[in-house]
Protein backbone atom coordinates (compact mmCIF):
# COMPACT_ATOMS: atom_id res chain seq x y z
CA UNK A 1 0.00 0.00 0.00
CA UNK A 2 1.17 3.93 -0.88
CA UNK A 3 1.95 5.19 2.43
CA UNK A 4 2.31 8.61 3.17
CA UNK A 5 3.20 11.38 6.15
CA UNK A 6 0.38 13.63 6.84
CA UNK A 7 1.79 16.99 8.09
CA UNK A 8 -0.18 19.48 9.64
CA UNK A 9 0.85 23.10 9.08
CA UNK A 10 -1.55 25.40 11.55
CA UNK A 11 -0.41 28.98 10.38
CA UNK A 12 -1.37 32.69 11.49
CA UNK A 13 -3.63 32.73 8.02
CA UNK A 14 -4.64 28.88 7.07
CA UNK A 15 -4.92 25.70 8.00
CA UNK A 16 -3.24 23.28 5.67
CA UNK A 17 -2.55 19.81 5.36
CA UNK A 18 -0.06 17.89 3.29
CA UNK A 19 0.80 14.08 2.27
CA UNK A 20 4.32 13.58 1.59
CA UNK A 21 5.51 10.55 0.14
CA UNK A 22 8.73 8.33 0.58
CA UNK A 23 10.32 10.91 -1.55
CA UNK A 24 9.36 13.93 -0.22
CA UNK A 25 7.10 14.50 -2.30
CA UNK A 26 4.06 16.74 -1.63
CA UNK A 27 1.13 14.88 -3.13
CA UNK A 28 -1.94 15.98 -1.96
CA UNK A 29 -2.74 19.41 -0.19
CA UNK A 30 -5.98 20.64 1.86
CA UNK A 31 -5.92 24.15 2.85
CA UNK A 32 -8.93 26.56 4.64
CA UNK A 33 -8.33 30.20 5.72
CA UNK A 34 -10.10 31.61 8.83
CA UNK A 35 -11.31 34.75 10.45
CA UNK A 36 -9.09 37.09 12.07
CA UNK A 37 -10.05 38.79 15.15
CA UNK A 38 -9.05 42.23 16.29
CA UNK A 39 -11.65 43.25 19.42
CA UNK A 40 -9.03 46.35 19.78
CA UNK A 41 -6.18 48.37 18.43
CA UNK A 42 -3.27 45.82 18.27
CA UNK A 43 -5.35 43.17 19.41
CA UNK A 44 -5.39 39.85 17.60
CA UNK A 45 -7.14 36.65 18.12
CA UNK A 46 -8.27 33.25 16.59
CA UNK A 47 -11.22 31.10 17.47
CA UNK A 48 -9.53 27.92 18.58
CA UNK A 49 -12.74 25.78 17.87
CA UNK A 50 -11.86 27.22 13.96
CA UNK A 51 -8.50 26.54 13.99
CA UNK A 52 -9.14 22.78 15.08
CA UNK A 53 -12.15 22.50 12.59
CA UNK A 54 -9.46 23.75 9.81
CA UNK A 55 -7.62 21.48 10.56
CA UNK A 56 -9.46 18.38 10.56
CA UNK A 57 -10.99 19.47 6.98
CA UNK A 58 -7.81 20.36 5.74
CA UNK A 59 -6.65 16.72 6.19
CA UNK A 60 -9.50 14.80 5.18
CA UNK A 61 -9.25 17.08 2.11
CA UNK A 62 -5.73 15.98 1.54
CA UNK A 63 -6.67 12.29 2.12
CA UNK A 64 -9.52 12.18 -0.46
CA UNK A 65 -6.95 14.30 -2.83
CA UNK A 66 -4.88 11.43 -2.72
CA UNK A 67 -7.27 8.65 -2.53
CA UNK A 68 -6.24 7.49 0.68
CA UNK A 69 -7.22 6.36 4.35
CA UNK A 70 -5.74 7.34 7.86
CA UNK A 71 -4.58 3.64 7.06
CA UNK A 72 -2.13 4.84 4.36
CA UNK A 73 -0.97 6.85 7.43
CA UNK A 74 2.51 6.04 8.46
CA UNK A 75 2.66 9.13 10.83
CA UNK A 76 1.15 12.54 11.43
CA UNK A 77 3.68 15.39 12.05
CA UNK A 78 2.59 18.92 13.36
CA UNK A 79 3.83 22.33 13.15
CA UNK A 80 2.08 25.62 13.90
CA UNK A 81 2.48 29.31 13.98
CA UNK A 82 4.13 29.72 17.68
CA UNK A 83 3.43 31.95 20.90
CA UNK A 84 -0.20 31.74 19.93
CA UNK A 85 -1.69 31.34 23.00
CA UNK A 86 -4.94 29.10 24.62
CA UNK A 87 -6.05 28.00 27.60
CA UNK A 88 -9.16 25.12 28.15
CA UNK A 89 -10.36 23.77 30.27
CA UNK A 90 -8.99 19.87 30.87
CA UNK A 91 -12.45 18.04 31.54
CA UNK A 92 -14.69 19.58 29.18
CA UNK A 93 -11.62 20.37 26.31
CA UNK A 94 -13.23 23.73 25.56
CA UNK A 95 -10.91 26.66 25.24
CA UNK A 96 -11.62 29.52 28.10
CA UNK A 97 -11.37 32.24 25.65
CA UNK A 98 -10.21 32.69 22.03
CA UNK A 99 -6.69 32.54 21.30
CA UNK A 100 -4.11 35.38 21.74
CA UNK A 101 -2.11 35.71 18.80
CA UNK A 102 1.54 36.06 18.35
CA UNK A 103 0.78 39.67 16.99
CA UNK A 104 -1.26 40.68 19.57
CA UNK A 105 0.23 43.69 21.49
CA UNK A 106 -2.24 43.73 24.66
CA UNK A 107 0.13 43.21 27.06
CA UNK A 108 2.54 45.34 25.46
CA UNK A 109 2.68 48.03 29.31
CA UNK A 110 2.94 44.56 31.50
CA UNK A 111 5.90 43.87 29.60
CA UNK A 112 7.28 47.75 30.20
CA UNK A 113 6.29 47.03 33.61
CA UNK A 114 8.26 44.31 34.04
CA UNK A 115 11.15 46.23 31.90
CA UNK A 116 10.77 49.12 35.03
CA UNK A 117 11.10 46.55 37.72
CA UNK A 118 14.75 45.10 36.05
CA UNK A 119 13.22 41.73 35.32
CA UNK A 120 14.16 41.48 31.71
CA UNK A 121 17.93 40.22 31.82
CA UNK A 122 16.01 37.54 34.67
CA UNK A 123 14.21 36.80 31.45
CA UNK A 124 16.89 37.02 28.97
CA UNK A 125 19.07 34.84 31.00
CA UNK A 126 16.98 31.92 30.72
CA UNK A 127 14.65 31.90 28.11
CA UNK A 128 17.06 33.52 25.28
CA UNK A 129 14.08 35.87 24.75
CA UNK A 130 13.41 39.56 25.38
CA UNK A 131 10.04 40.96 27.15
CA UNK A 132 8.02 41.62 24.36
CA UNK A 133 4.36 41.23 23.97
CA UNK A 134 5.43 38.88 21.12
CA UNK A 135 6.01 35.79 23.96
CA UNK A 136 3.31 33.66 24.94
CA UNK A 137 3.77 34.40 29.01
CA UNK A 138 2.39 37.46 29.22
CA UNK A 139 -0.53 36.26 27.40
CA UNK A 140 -1.08 33.46 29.54
CA UNK A 141 -0.98 36.26 32.50
CA UNK A 142 -2.97 38.41 30.90
CA UNK A 143 -6.04 35.20 30.82
CA UNK A 144 -5.80 34.53 34.26
CA UNK A 145 -6.33 38.18 34.75
CA UNK A 146 -8.91 39.14 32.57
CA UNK A 147 -11.00 35.63 32.20
CA UNK A 148 -13.44 35.75 34.65
CA UNK A 149 -12.81 32.02 36.94
CA UNK A 150 -9.72 31.74 35.45
CA UNK A 151 -7.46 32.26 38.07
CA UNK A 152 -9.56 29.43 40.36
CA UNK A 153 -9.59 26.93 38.52
CA UNK A 154 -6.01 27.43 37.08
CA UNK A 155 -4.37 27.22 40.77
CA UNK A 156 -7.39 23.95 41.10
CA UNK A 157 -5.54 22.09 38.24
CA UNK A 158 -8.66 22.52 35.90
CA UNK A 159 -7.07 24.44 33.27
CA UNK A 160 -4.16 23.48 30.39
CA UNK A 161 -2.34 25.75 28.71
CA UNK A 162 -0.59 25.06 25.31
CA UNK A 163 0.70 26.78 21.96
CA UNK A 164 -1.10 25.96 19.22
CA UNK A 165 0.35 22.73 18.62
CA UNK A 166 -0.53 21.66 21.91
CA UNK A 167 -4.02 22.31 21.49
CA UNK A 168 -4.35 20.40 18.22
CA UNK A 169 -2.29 17.38 19.91
CA UNK A 170 -4.92 17.63 23.19
CA UNK A 171 -7.61 17.45 20.66
CA UNK A 172 -6.25 14.86 17.66
CA UNK A 173 -5.78 12.50 20.90
CA UNK A 174 -8.74 12.68 22.19
CA UNK A 175 -7.82 14.41 25.55
CA UNK A 176 -5.36 11.96 26.43
CA UNK A 177 -1.91 14.03 25.63
CA UNK A 178 -0.89 17.15 26.98
CA UNK A 179 2.54 18.30 25.44
CA UNK A 180 4.98 20.40 23.27
CA UNK A 181 7.85 20.27 21.75
CA UNK A 182 11.36 21.94 22.83
CA UNK A 183 11.09 24.68 20.26
CA UNK A 184 7.82 25.44 20.85
CA UNK A 185 8.48 25.81 24.47
CA UNK A 186 11.49 27.74 23.85
CA UNK A 187 8.67 30.84 22.48
CA UNK A 188 6.62 30.56 25.65
CA UNK A 189 9.19 33.25 27.80
CA UNK A 190 8.60 30.63 30.73
CA UNK A 191 11.03 27.53 29.37
CA UNK A 192 14.94 27.75 30.83
CA UNK A 193 16.85 26.41 27.32
CA UNK A 194 19.59 25.81 28.74
CA UNK A 195 18.39 23.68 31.72
CA UNK A 196 15.73 22.05 29.15
CA UNK A 197 13.00 22.34 31.89
CA UNK A 198 10.12 24.96 32.33
CA UNK A 199 11.47 27.89 34.67
CA UNK A 200 9.91 27.94 38.44
CA UNK A 201 11.38 31.34 38.51
CA UNK A 202 9.70 32.85 35.78
CA UNK A 203 6.22 30.74 36.35
CA UNK A 204 6.66 32.66 40.02
CA UNK A 205 7.49 36.19 38.45
CA UNK A 206 4.37 35.89 35.97
CA UNK A 207 2.36 33.80 38.66
CA UNK A 208 1.69 31.45 36.63
CA UNK A 209 0.16 27.76 38.27
CA UNK A 210 3.13 25.07 36.91
CA UNK A 211 -0.23 22.58 36.43
CA UNK A 212 -1.39 24.40 33.32
CA UNK A 213 1.80 23.60 31.48
CA UNK A 214 2.45 20.82 29.38
CA UNK A 215 5.75 18.09 29.00
CA UNK A 216 7.82 18.97 26.92
CA UNK A 217 9.51 16.37 24.48
CA UNK A 218 11.92 15.82 21.61
CA UNK A 219 10.70 17.20 17.88
CA UNK A 220 10.43 13.53 16.73
CA UNK A 221 8.58 11.58 20.15
CA UNK A 222 6.32 9.67 20.84
CA UNK A 223 2.83 11.80 20.91
CA UNK A 224 0.32 9.36 21.31
CA UNK A 225 -1.98 8.06 18.87
CA UNK A 226 -4.43 9.92 16.91
CA UNK A 227 -8.27 9.00 18.70
CA UNK A 228 -9.65 7.16 15.82
CA UNK A 229 -13.16 9.19 16.31
CA UNK A 230 -11.79 12.11 14.13
CA UNK A 231 -10.31 10.62 10.50
CA UNK A 232 -11.57 7.10 10.83
CA UNK A 233 -8.82 5.12 11.71
CA UNK A 234 -5.44 5.93 14.06
CA UNK A 235 -1.71 6.25 13.47
CA UNK A 236 1.38 7.87 15.42
CA UNK A 237 1.80 11.32 15.96
CA UNK A 238 4.97 11.25 15.48
CA UNK A 239 6.63 14.88 15.59
CA UNK A 240 5.59 18.61 16.74
CA UNK A 241 7.88 21.51 15.45
CA UNK A 242 7.00 25.46 15.87
CA UNK A 243 6.70 26.45 12.18
CA UNK A 244 9.94 28.02 11.49
CA UNK A 245 11.86 25.36 12.97
CA UNK A 246 10.07 23.14 10.58
CA UNK A 247 10.85 25.45 8.21
CA UNK A 248 15.22 25.19 9.45
CA UNK A 249 14.71 21.19 9.16
CA UNK A 250 12.87 21.30 5.93
CA UNK A 251 15.85 23.48 4.55
CA UNK A 252 17.97 20.88 6.08
CA UNK A 253 20.13 23.57 7.94
CA UNK A 254 21.31 21.03 10.30
CA UNK A 255 25.52 22.17 10.51
CA UNK A 256 26.23 25.58 12.25
CA UNK A 257 26.33 28.30 9.99
CA UNK A 258 23.37 27.58 8.06
CA UNK A 259 20.42 30.20 7.65
CA UNK A 260 17.17 30.04 6.72
CA UNK A 261 15.09 32.54 6.23
CA UNK A 262 10.95 32.44 5.77
CA UNK A 263 9.06 34.94 3.84
CA UNK A 264 5.59 34.67 4.94
CA UNK A 265 2.68 37.39 6.79
CA UNK A 266 6.22 37.95 9.07
CA UNK A 267 9.87 37.15 8.22
CA UNK A 268 11.88 34.94 10.29
CA UNK A 269 15.29 33.90 9.79
CA UNK A 270 17.15 31.06 11.62
CA UNK A 271 20.72 30.64 11.70
CA UNK A 272 21.74 27.23 13.17
CA UNK A 273 24.38 28.20 15.98
CA UNK A 274 25.34 24.32 17.32
CA UNK A 275 24.74 22.88 20.17
CA UNK A 276 25.59 25.80 22.09
CA UNK A 277 23.50 28.33 22.71
CA UNK A 278 24.64 31.47 21.79
CA UNK A 279 23.24 34.82 23.74
CA UNK A 280 23.01 38.21 21.56
CA UNK A 281 24.91 41.19 21.82
CA UNK A 282 22.27 43.08 19.60
CA UNK A 283 19.13 41.92 20.23
CA UNK A 284 18.41 38.41 18.28
CA UNK A 285 16.94 35.84 20.10
CA UNK A 286 18.54 32.79 21.22
CA UNK A 287 16.03 30.11 20.24
CA UNK A 288 16.50 26.03 19.93
CA UNK A 289 16.14 25.03 16.42
CA UNK A 290 15.30 21.07 16.81
CA UNK A 291 15.77 18.73 19.74
CA UNK A 292 16.40 15.09 18.57
CA UNK A 293 17.16 12.28 21.22
CA UNK A 294 17.33 14.89 24.01
CA UNK A 295 20.11 16.78 22.61
CA UNK A 296 19.18 20.40 21.68
CA UNK A 297 20.44 22.42 18.78
CA UNK A 298 20.17 25.75 19.43
CA UNK A 299 19.65 28.90 16.51
CA UNK A 300 19.84 32.80 16.94
CA UNK A 301 16.14 34.17 15.31
CA UNK A 302 15.37 37.55 13.79
CA UNK A 303 11.95 37.93 14.06
CA UNK A 304 10.79 40.50 11.35
CA UNK A 305 6.76 41.30 12.16
CA UNK A 306 5.56 42.44 8.80
CA UNK A 307 6.96 41.01 5.37
CA UNK A 308 4.24 39.77 2.82
CA UNK A 309 1.87 41.72 4.98
CA UNK A 310 3.31 44.72 3.41
CA UNK A 311 2.36 43.47 -0.10
CA UNK A 312 -1.31 42.44 1.86
CA UNK A 313 -1.36 46.17 2.98
CA UNK A 314 -0.95 47.45 -0.83
CA UNK A 315 -3.35 44.85 -2.11
CA UNK A 316 -6.08 45.48 0.53
CA UNK A 317 -5.58 48.44 2.34
CA UNK A 318 -4.13 50.98 -0.21
CA UNK A 319 -5.95 48.82 -3.20
CA UNK A 320 -3.00 49.70 -5.42
CA UNK A 321 -2.79 46.30 -6.73
CA UNK A 322 -4.60 43.49 -7.29
CA UNK A 323 -2.43 40.09 -6.14
CA UNK A 324 0.41 39.57 -4.61
CA UNK A 325 2.49 38.85 -7.78
CA UNK A 326 1.96 42.39 -8.87
CA UNK A 327 4.01 44.16 -6.69
CA UNK A 328 7.14 42.49 -8.21
CA UNK A 329 5.78 43.53 -11.52
CA UNK A 330 5.47 47.22 -9.87
CA UNK A 331 8.54 47.63 -8.50
CA UNK A 332 10.60 46.41 -11.24
CA UNK A 333 9.35 49.81 -13.31
CA UNK A 334 9.58 51.78 -10.26
CA UNK A 335 11.52 54.90 -11.16
CA UNK A 336 15.06 54.85 -10.30
CA UNK A 337 15.20 58.31 -9.26
CA UNK A 338 12.65 58.44 -7.04
CA UNK A 339 13.67 57.41 -3.01
CA UNK A 340 10.49 56.16 -1.28
CA UNK A 341 11.43 53.99 2.04
CA UNK A 342 8.75 52.54 4.05
CA UNK A 343 9.30 51.39 7.50
CA UNK A 344 6.16 48.87 7.72
CA UNK A 345 6.04 48.78 11.78
CA UNK A 346 2.56 48.33 11.38
CA UNK A 347 2.77 45.82 14.86
CA UNK A 348 5.40 47.78 16.24
CA UNK A 349 9.05 46.44 15.12
CA UNK A 350 10.59 43.71 16.25
CA UNK A 351 14.32 42.24 16.14
CA UNK A 352 16.76 43.94 15.95
CA UNK A 353 14.77 46.59 17.27
CA UNK A 354 12.26 45.55 19.46
CA UNK A 355 10.21 48.65 19.91
CA UNK A 356 6.08 47.81 20.57
CA UNK A 357 4.74 50.75 20.17
CA UNK A 358 6.64 52.16 17.20
CA UNK A 359 4.02 52.54 14.14
CA UNK A 360 4.94 52.71 10.28
CA UNK A 361 6.56 54.99 8.07
CA UNK A 362 6.92 56.44 4.89
CA UNK A 363 10.05 58.89 3.83
CA UNK A 364 11.02 60.76 0.76
CA UNK A 365 7.66 61.72 -0.99
CA UNK A 366 7.77 63.65 -4.03
CA UNK A 367 4.36 64.07 -6.50
CA UNK A 368 6.07 61.64 -8.61
CA UNK A 369 6.09 58.94 -6.12
CA UNK A 370 3.08 56.26 -7.24
CA UNK A 371 1.93 52.90 -6.65
CA UNK A 372 5.11 51.25 -8.35
CA UNK A 373 7.61 53.58 -6.07
CA UNK A 374 5.18 52.42 -2.86
CA UNK A 375 5.49 48.75 -4.35
CA UNK A 376 8.99 48.91 -4.18
CA UNK A 377 9.38 50.50 -1.28
CA UNK A 378 7.44 47.73 0.78
CA UNK A 379 9.14 45.32 -1.14
CA UNK A 380 12.60 46.83 -0.42
CA UNK A 381 11.58 47.11 3.31
CA UNK A 382 11.76 43.15 3.67
CA UNK A 383 15.17 43.42 2.15
CA UNK A 384 17.00 45.82 4.44
CA UNK A 385 15.30 44.57 7.29
CA UNK A 386 16.65 41.20 6.22
CA UNK A 387 20.16 43.12 6.08
CA UNK A 388 19.45 44.41 9.61
CA UNK A 389 19.36 40.75 11.08
CA UNK A 390 22.36 39.28 9.13
CA UNK A 391 24.46 41.94 10.52
CA UNK A 392 22.94 41.16 13.88
CA UNK A 393 23.83 37.66 13.31
CA UNK A 394 27.39 38.51 11.98
CA UNK A 395 28.02 40.59 15.24
CA UNK A 396 26.48 38.08 17.59
CA UNK A 397 28.15 34.62 15.66
CA UNK A 398 31.77 34.95 14.78
CA UNK A 399 32.53 31.55 13.92
CA UNK A 400 33.68 31.45 10.16
CA UNK A 401 30.40 30.64 7.71
CA UNK A 402 29.33 31.52 4.78
CA UNK A 403 26.65 33.65 4.75
CA UNK A 404 23.99 32.05 2.17
CA UNK A 405 20.90 32.35 2.80
CA UNK A 406 17.87 29.93 1.79
CA UNK A 407 15.06 31.60 1.46
CA UNK A 408 10.80 29.97 1.70
CA UNK A 409 7.61 31.19 1.86
CA UNK A 410 4.71 32.56 0.08
CA UNK A 411 7.19 35.94 -0.78
CA UNK A 412 10.09 33.95 -2.07
CA UNK A 413 8.02 33.19 -5.23
CA UNK A 414 8.81 37.09 -6.65
CA UNK A 415 11.82 36.87 -8.44
CA UNK A 416 12.24 40.72 -8.28
CA UNK A 417 12.62 40.63 -4.30
CA UNK A 418 14.57 37.56 -4.08
CA UNK A 419 17.37 39.15 -6.64
CA UNK A 420 17.00 42.80 -4.90
CA UNK A 421 17.09 40.68 -1.16
CA UNK A 422 21.02 39.41 -2.34
CA UNK A 423 21.87 42.84 -3.68
CA UNK A 424 21.36 44.38 -0.51
CA UNK A 425 22.66 41.50 1.22
CA UNK A 426 25.83 41.64 -0.91
CA UNK A 427 25.07 37.31 -0.23
CA UNK A 428 23.41 34.89 -2.20
CA UNK A 429 20.04 33.53 -1.37
CA UNK A 430 19.02 29.59 -2.56
CA UNK A 431 15.12 29.46 -3.12
CA UNK A 432 14.86 25.67 -2.63
CA UNK A 433 12.92 22.77 -5.41
CA UNK A 434 10.76 22.18 -2.69
CA UNK A 435 8.09 25.08 -1.71
CA UNK A 436 7.22 23.73 1.27
CA UNK A 437 9.96 23.23 3.26
CA UNK A 438 7.58 24.19 6.54
CA UNK A 439 5.49 21.34 6.34
CA UNK A 440 8.21 18.97 4.86
CA UNK A 441 10.24 19.80 7.65
CA UNK A 442 7.04 18.37 9.86
CA UNK A 443 7.10 15.41 7.77
CA UNK A 444 10.41 14.61 7.69
CA UNK A 445 10.57 14.92 12.04
CA UNK A 446 7.67 12.25 11.82
CA UNK A 447 9.17 9.86 8.90
CA UNK A 448 12.21 9.80 11.07
CA UNK A 449 10.40 8.50 14.52
CA UNK A 450 8.17 5.87 12.58
CA UNK A 451 11.33 4.94 10.28
CA UNK A 452 9.35 6.47 7.15
CA UNK A 453 12.18 8.60 6.47
CA UNK A 454 15.92 7.55 6.58
CA UNK A 455 18.62 9.76 8.79
CA UNK A 456 19.13 13.51 8.71
CA UNK A 457 22.47 13.30 6.71
CA UNK A 458 20.28 11.41 4.17
CA UNK A 459 17.23 14.04 4.37
CA UNK A 460 20.34 16.92 4.05
CA UNK A 461 21.18 15.33 0.26
CA UNK A 462 18.08 15.68 -1.16
CA UNK A 463 17.58 19.37 -0.58
CA UNK A 464 17.77 20.89 -4.19
CA UNK A 465 18.41 24.53 -5.48
CA UNK A 466 15.30 25.81 -7.55
CA UNK A 467 17.96 28.82 -8.06
CA UNK A 468 20.14 31.08 -6.71
CA UNK A 469 20.23 34.53 -6.76
CA UNK A 470 23.61 36.38 -6.72
CA UNK A 471 24.51 39.82 -6.05
CA UNK A 472 24.85 42.57 -8.47
CA UNK A 473 25.06 46.10 -6.53
CA UNK A 474 27.99 47.72 -5.99
CA UNK A 475 29.10 47.57 -2.65
CA UNK A 476 28.83 51.50 -2.81
CA UNK A 477 25.33 51.39 -4.30
CA UNK A 478 24.49 48.43 -1.70
CA UNK A 479 25.57 50.26 1.40
CA UNK A 480 24.06 53.80 0.40
CA UNK A 481 21.02 52.23 0.07
CA UNK A 482 20.93 50.42 3.39
CA UNK A 483 22.38 53.84 5.10
CA UNK A 484 19.43 55.55 4.16
CA UNK A 485 17.03 52.91 5.61
CA UNK A 486 18.90 52.97 8.72
CA UNK A 487 18.09 56.94 8.78
CA UNK A 488 14.63 56.48 8.19
CA UNK A 489 14.46 53.53 11.24
CA UNK A 490 16.34 55.86 13.45
CA UNK A 491 13.35 59.00 12.46
CA UNK A 492 10.73 56.52 13.30
CA UNK A 493 11.94 55.09 16.62
CA UNK A 494 12.16 58.57 17.20
CA UNK A 495 9.06 59.77 16.23
CA UNK A 496 7.35 56.75 18.46
CA UNK A 497 9.69 56.37 21.59
CA UNK A 498 7.75 55.13 23.93
CA UNK A 499 10.16 55.33 26.89
N1 LIG B 1 4.70 36.85 -5.74
C1 LIG B 1 4.65 37.45 -4.54
N2 LIG B 1 5.29 38.64 -4.36
C2 LIG B 1 5.27 39.26 -3.15
N3 LIG B 1 4.64 38.77 -2.07
C3 LIG B 1 4.01 37.61 -2.20
C4 LIG B 1 3.96 36.88 -3.43
N4 LIG B 1 3.23 35.76 -3.25
C5 LIG B 1 2.84 35.78 -1.95
N5 LIG B 1 3.28 36.89 -1.32
C6 LIG B 1 3.06 37.26 0.08
O1 LIG B 1 3.39 36.12 0.88
C7 LIG B 1 2.47 35.98 1.97
C8 LIG B 1 1.89 34.56 1.98
O2 LIG B 1 2.91 33.65 2.23
P1 LIG B 1 2.65 32.37 3.18
O3 LIG B 1 3.97 31.67 3.25
O4 LIG B 1 1.48 31.61 2.66
O5 LIG B 1 2.31 33.14 4.54
P2 LIG B 1 1.69 32.67 5.98
O6 LIG B 1 2.21 31.27 6.24
O7 LIG B 1 2.24 33.67 6.95
O8 LIG B 1 0.20 32.76 5.89
C9 LIG B 1 1.38 37.01 1.78
O9 LIG B 1 1.58 38.04 2.74
C10 LIG B 1 1.60 37.56 0.36
O10 LIG B 1 1.35 38.95 0.33
O1 LIG C 1 2.17 31.33 10.63
P1 LIG C 1 3.34 32.10 10.10
O2 LIG C 1 4.01 31.48 8.94
O3 LIG C 1 2.95 33.54 9.86
O4 LIG C 1 4.48 32.09 11.27
C1 LIG C 1 4.25 32.73 12.47
C2 LIG C 1 5.40 32.54 13.44
O5 LIG C 1 5.53 31.24 13.90
C3 LIG C 1 5.28 33.49 14.60
O6 LIG C 1 6.38 33.38 15.46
Amino acid sequence: MTRYILAIDQGTTSSRAILFDQNYTPVAVGQQEFRQHFPASGWVEHNPEEIWETTVATAKEALKKAGATINYIAGIGITNQRETTVIWDRETGKPIHNAIVWQDRRTADFCQKLKEDGLESQFAKRTGLLLDPYFSGTKIAWLLKYVEGAREAAEAGKLAFGTIDSFLLWRLTGGKVHATDATNASRTLLYDIHRNEWSDELLDILDIPKSLLPEVKDCAADYGMLDPAILGGSTKIAAIAGDQQAATVGQACFQPGMMKSTYGTGCFALLNTGAVPVTSNNKLLTTIAYQLDGKPTYALEGSIFVAGAAVQWLRDGLGIIEHAAQSGEFAKMADPGQRVIMVPAFVGIGAPYWDANCRGAIYGLTRAAGPKEFARAALDSVCFQTRDLLTAMRGDFTESYETVLRVDGGMSASEWTMQRLADILGAPVDRPVSAETTALGAAYLAGLQTGFYPSVDEFSKSWRRDRRFSPSLSAQDRDAAYAEWQDAVRRTLTNYRSD
